[in-house]
């Protein structure tokens, strides 16, 4: 009987069965058919590049019989959300978070501070376990940036110097955490995931230059509710504002009446910077807006030396082919003024930040407004779209001035498919 082992939460166990990544797609097909529904069969990998086998059996992990049969085994995994989990021993494993990734390898950084006084972790540069892509839904998106996984340190290898940067430590990822969160896009007809674990969108805005449009942050909004993500919104270039400023004060009023900060800023004056700092702190958010509204000057005041850090990454990755694909993330230090805070993370890359997010169809869109929902069930007609129907009570609320007037004129454009 199994010894048991520290760690380890209780959970559905399955049992999965699949083949070696070598296997022929025809092969991998018969198997799905009869399998049954925790089965999740090994794809082709090799696409990315690259990628070491260092996927050898452990102890959870058993062959099972001879010759074609020989290639097939069982991996203990845990269903959680939907998802599964790699039932690992959890000894001698640390916890990161995949501060980028390509493909089977990616860069971690552990949990544990490096020191006492530090608020970073050691940064680990790891292959990932083949067996994680066999357990991924989509096996292309095994292990993406953002997750949380649990490594194993490389005693063996150690240390690796390297010429243009500080010596690398090397680890295995052993288990990637349930997601949530997950920002993706459509890639050739399959899904992309940018970033998983994503636990708030900073829609960035500006005053002027490019001029402010709701319509397009109620888009935004509309993505990060039925993301479930949490939103948060910053008017940038408010120093162009001049006369404009009081109307934007009253659709910052509006906003954060609904529930979403907004910040009135300006990366030109330092207007609202440290609100926005207070914002990302203990988050791992997102920043999304058109471009030229000022996110990277605007996270350069927030984070002075973030283009330092953003070098030290692409350092690392610096193959050049996967460049505008890939999400990084970046860690933004703890307040200074709050010991017990923890720092945030953003997620950046140019696919993230001009995002659209999930696809929406036009009968969802509704119920992404949030004052919009006292109203809906007394509309006269169930199906009613609150636009021509007579009876409609979203529509006697914006007359009331209940709801705002570009409120739902942003609804109105989205459901109409204007941009
Ligand atoms: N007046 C003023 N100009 C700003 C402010 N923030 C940014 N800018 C200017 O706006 C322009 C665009 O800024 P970026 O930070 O590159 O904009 P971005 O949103 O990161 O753009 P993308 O990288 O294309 O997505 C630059 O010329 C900045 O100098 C601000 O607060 N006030
Ligand atoms: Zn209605």
């Amino acid at each position: 009987m199994a010894r048991k082992k520290p760690g380890k939460s209780a959970g559905k166990k399955v049992r999965v069965e699949f083949r070696k990544n070598r296997v022929k797609r025809t092969r991998v097909n018969d198997l799905t058919r009869d399998a049954a529904p925790a089965a999740i069969v090994g794809r082709d990998g090799g696409e990315e590049g690259g990628e070491e086998d260092l996927d050898e059996l452990t102890g959870s992990e058993r062959l099972s019989g001879k010759g074609d049969i020989s290639r097939r085994r069982t991996v203990v995994a845990e269903e959680r959300d939907g998802q599964l989990i790699r039932d690992v021993d959890v000894e001698g494993c640390l916890a990161g978070r995949v501060v980028s990734a390509i493909g089977l390898h990616c860069l971690v950084e552990g949990e544990l501070p490096v020191s006492e006084d530090a608020d970073f972790g050691e940064r680990y540069e790891c292959t990932v376990r083949r067996v994680l892509r066999t357990l991924a839904r989509d096996g292309r998106n095994a292990v993406v940036t953002g997750d949380r996984v649990l490594i194993r340190p490389q005693e063996a290898d150690g240390v690796r110097e390297t010429p243009d940067g500080p010596a690398k430590k090397m680890a295995v990822v052993e288990r990637v955490e349930p997601r949530h969160g997950v920002l993706s896009r459509e890639h050739k007809n399959r899904e992309h995931v940018l970033v998983a674990n994503v636990d708030q969108i900073v829609i960035v805005a500006s005053a002027a230059d490019p001029p402010l449009k709701p319509a397009l942050i109620d888009r935004m909004l509309v993505s990060a509710e039925k993301g479930g993500v949490k939103a948060a919104i910053a008017v940038n270039k408010c120093d162009l504002a001049g006369d404009d400023r009081p109307r934007l004060e009253e659709l910052a009023g509006l906003y954060e009446s609904l529930g979403y900060p907004t910040v009135l800023a300006s990366a030109v004056t330092g207007e609202g910077v440290e609100r926005i700092r207070g914002l990302l702190a203990g988050s791992q958010s997102v920043v999304a807006g058109q471009s030229g509204v000022g996110k990277s000057s605007l996270l350069n005041v927030v984070e002075p030396g973030w283009s330092l850090r953003v070098g030290e990454v692409s350092g690392w990755t610096g193959k050049g082919r996967h460049t505008t694909r890939r999400a990084i993330l970046l860690r933004l230090t703890a307040p200074t003024d709050d010991a017990s805070a923890t720092p945030g993370w953003v997620a950046d890359t140019p696919g993230v930040r001009q995002f659209a997010l999930w696809d929406v169809a036009d009968w969802e869109v509704e119920a992404y407004f949030r004052e919009f929902q006292p109203h809906i069930p007394h509309c006269k007609y169930p199906d009613c779209t609150h636009t021509h129907e007579d009876g409609c009570h979203v529509k006697a609320a914006v007359l009331d001035g209940a709801i705002s007037r570009v409120r739902y004129d942003s609804y109105v454009r989205i459901i109409s498919g204007a941009d």
